[in-house]
């Protein structure tokens, strides 16, 4: 039986990258396989979630249909590998930290798939963005007001699950990991 993409999206800051570093070791024991990025940020920005690459790499990348999907947003050009395919038609499921400005597109591709909405308010959002220290203040700025756009219509969307990450990440590992198993109704 074909594995299950799940889709892990939310804003810049929410929290995405940290819960999935927090939860690799269980998912990783329930054989769920989770992805790393090719992203055209500069390699010393990028850690084991994701590998960094030149404009000039990605474009040959996808010329030569390494990407199963990809998007552009923040200035940035994401991939993800095309080897996602293979892991779910070995019967793996995969996580993939995704985007919501490409969800359409994805759920296009992957009909089947689970969307987890990580979901912070807006204030502790821009807290944790400055304290992580990695973009400009503009660049925060210009983050938060993507956020605004998404948030009202996504939150209200059917089929999605809502992950609160406002509290300690233990929790929010927690809650991930019982939408998992639990099959919560978003999750079926
Ligand atoms: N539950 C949490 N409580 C406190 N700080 C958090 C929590 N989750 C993430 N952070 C912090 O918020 C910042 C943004 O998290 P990050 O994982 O980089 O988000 P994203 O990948 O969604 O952009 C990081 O500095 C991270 O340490
Ligand atoms: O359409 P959106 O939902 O806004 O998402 C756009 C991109 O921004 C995030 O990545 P990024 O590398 O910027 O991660 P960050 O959240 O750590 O900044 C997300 O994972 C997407 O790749």
């Amino acid at each position: 039986m074909a594995g299950r993409l799940i889709y892990l999206i939310g804003p810049s800051g929410s929290g995405k990258d940290s819960l999935l570093e927090a939860a690799r070791g269980p998912l990783a024991e329930r054989g769920c396989r989770i992805v790393r990025r090719v992203i055209t940020r500069s390699a010393e920005a990028v850690g084991e979630a994701a590998q960094g690459v030149s404009p000039a790499q990605f474009a040959a990348l996808q010329a030569e249909g390494g990407f199963a999907l990809s998007w552009q947003a923040n200035g940035l050009s994401y991939g993800i590998p095309r080897q996602i395919d293979d892991w779910l038609a070995a019967g793996d499921d995969v996580l993939v930290n995704g985007s919501r400005g490409h969800l359409a597109q994805t759920r296009a591709r992957y009909p089947t798939l689970l969307v987890v909405l990580l979901t912070v308010d807006q204030a502790v959002l821009r807290q944790r963005l400055l304290a992580r220290g990695r973009e400009s203040v503009a660049e925060i700025d210009a983050r938060l007001a993507r956020n605004a756009q998404f948030r009202d219509s996504l939150q209200a969307a059917p089929g999605v699950f809502l992950l609160d990450n406002s509290g300690p990440l233990a929790h929010t590992v927690a809650r991930l990991l019982d939408c998992l198993e639990e099959g919560h109704s978003a999750c079926a």
